[in-house]
């Protein structure tokens, strides 16, 4: 693990982001784990996962792209100190690159519309949001993206639970890359949960989440 993905999983551990217990997903499965992206509210925590993502932006050898989209809402503030932080690493590359972001609820006055920030039309757009369960926030995006004359060229995710769909054997995430044929990064994934378990959870725990991430590992999805 990178410093900066080991620093961001222990801050999310002290900041009761990242919780282990007995959970219920939205799929019905029972997670021995649970991460909460809407308590990236502390300013050190905030300012550690833009960091987070800006890295894992610079690292990616396959990300081309002129703009971020964040999807409401827990995307808009991840795109917002996101772009921060890319400008404050590589000012020639990202100072000038600009954010957009959605409203849920087209606004009929002002300056009207349903997205807000820089103009998609003609770029090559960055999807920025935290997870991705059923792919739902990803296609509107993309509806959006198409609607405003933009090119999807990739996904920044924070964690990639590493999990198959429900009716699969392989990811949402495997399922969208090759629908859309772009990148996708995660800062995170489940494997580097349990690494981080194995120095900080008593063994029943760890066993836990082994044991969850055996049950529900996604194969990969054959070409
Ligand atoms: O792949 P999906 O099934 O769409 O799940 C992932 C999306 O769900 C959550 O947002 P949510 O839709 O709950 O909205 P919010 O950001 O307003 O909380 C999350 O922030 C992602 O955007």
């Amino acid at each position: 693990m990178k410093d900066h993905q080991a620093r961001l999983i222990q801050l999310s551990y002290e900041n009761k982001i990242l919780t282990f217990g007995d959970y219920t997903l939205k799929s019905g499965r029972k997670s021995p784990y649970f991460f909460n992206s809407g308590f990236f509210c502390g300013g050190a925590v905030l300012a550690a996962v833009a960091d987070s993502y800006a890295q894992t932006i610079i690292d990616a050898p396959d990300l081309e792209f002129d703009i971020i989209f964040g999807p409401a809402y827990k995307g808009i503030p991840l795109a917002a100190v996101t772009i921060v932080k890319l400008a404050e690493k590589d000012p020639a590359k990202f100072g000038k690159m600009e954010y957009a972001y959605n409203r849920k609820e087209k606004k009929d006055h002002g300056e009207g519309g349903t997205t807000v920030g820089g103009s998609l039309k003609g770029k090559r757009v960055l999807i920025l949001d935290d997870v991705m369960t059923a792919g739902t926030a990803i296609r509107e995006s993309m509806a959006i993206i198409n609607a405003e004359g933009g090119i999807l060229a990739g996904v920044a995710l924070i964690l990639d639970r590493q999990e198959r769909m429900v009716d699969y054997e392989h990811s949402m995430i495997a399922q969208v890359r090759r629908d859309y044929n772009v990148p996708i990064h995660s800062i995170i994934t489940l494997d580097d949960i349990v690494q981080f378990a194995k120095g900080n959870l008593p063994e029943e725990d760890i066993k836990k989440i082994e044991d969850y991430r055996s049950k529900y590992k996604a194969k990969p999805l054959a070409e």
